[in-house]
């Protein structure tokens, strides 16, 4: 079993989550300015990294991918999911920030192909349990690069995490990024909101 117990001891902490694959470690080294072994291999996250910041009592933590996982079994993808929710949990007082990172070309056909009668899909799922953890969210809608009809896939979005559209009017909560083109404003702009809101205008520096 990977381990989830590497966490600084630390009184803040934004993390990120999200599927394999969204684009999660692009954005980490975006945001630290560190590089993360990542492999490439989707998958292949299966521990937090922690980007630990001693002077500021404050950590960024990036949450193991999950969902599709190349060479990973039914049930070892449900330990990850049972761990990162179980640290969720755990350290829900502490978290400033949830950043639930999404595929921008293929979170909205993902939600509606998993949803039904008696099945919630991963990244709405996601979305309503930081809400019910009093978790402040943003959705960093990552590879907007890939995307055409970005204002329509916004809005869709929206309609799916029970959001009224148009986006534009939730820029607080999606933030709508190209990761591996280092444009991320709207991410640490969202980010930055919540932070002031908690009179933490001392961790814009990582923002
Ligand atoms: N087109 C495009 N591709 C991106 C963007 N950001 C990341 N990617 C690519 O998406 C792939 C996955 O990126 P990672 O950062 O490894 O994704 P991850 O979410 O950390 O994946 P796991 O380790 O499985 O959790 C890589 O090939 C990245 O280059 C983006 O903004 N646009």
């Amino acid at each position: 079993m990977d381990s989830f117990d590497t966490r600084p001891d630390r009184d803040a902490e934004v993390v990120l989550v999200g599927r394999s694959n969204v684009g999660k470690s692009t954005l980490m080294r975006e945001i630290t300015g560190h590089r993360f072994d990542t492999g490439g291999k989707p998958g292949v996250t299966r521990s937090p990294n922690h980007y630990d910041w001693t002077a500021q009592d404050f950590v960024i933590t990036d949450l193991p991918g999950f969902g599709f996982m190349s060479g990973v079994e039914g049930d070892r993808r449900e330990q990850i999911k049972t761990a990162i929710v179980q640290y969720l949990e755990t350290h829900a007082d502490k978290i400033l920030v949830g950043v639930l990172v999404l595929d921008g070309k293929s979170a909205v056909d993902i939600i509606d192909r998993h949803s039904g009668p008696d099945e919630i899909p991963y990244d709405v799922e996601m979305y309503h349990f930081l809400r019910d953890l009093d978790i402040p969210t943003v959705v960093a809608v990552n590879k907007m690069d890939k995307v055409d009809d970005r204002d329509e896939r916004l809005d869709d979005l929206c309609d799916r995490l029970g959001l009224l559209p148009p986006w534009k009017q939730w820029q607080d909560t999606i933030a709508p990024i190209k990761a591996k083109n280092g444009q991320i404003d709207a991410l640490n702009e969202a980010v930055r909101t919540h932070l002031h809101e908690q009179q933490r205008d001392d961790l814009f520096q990582f923002f």
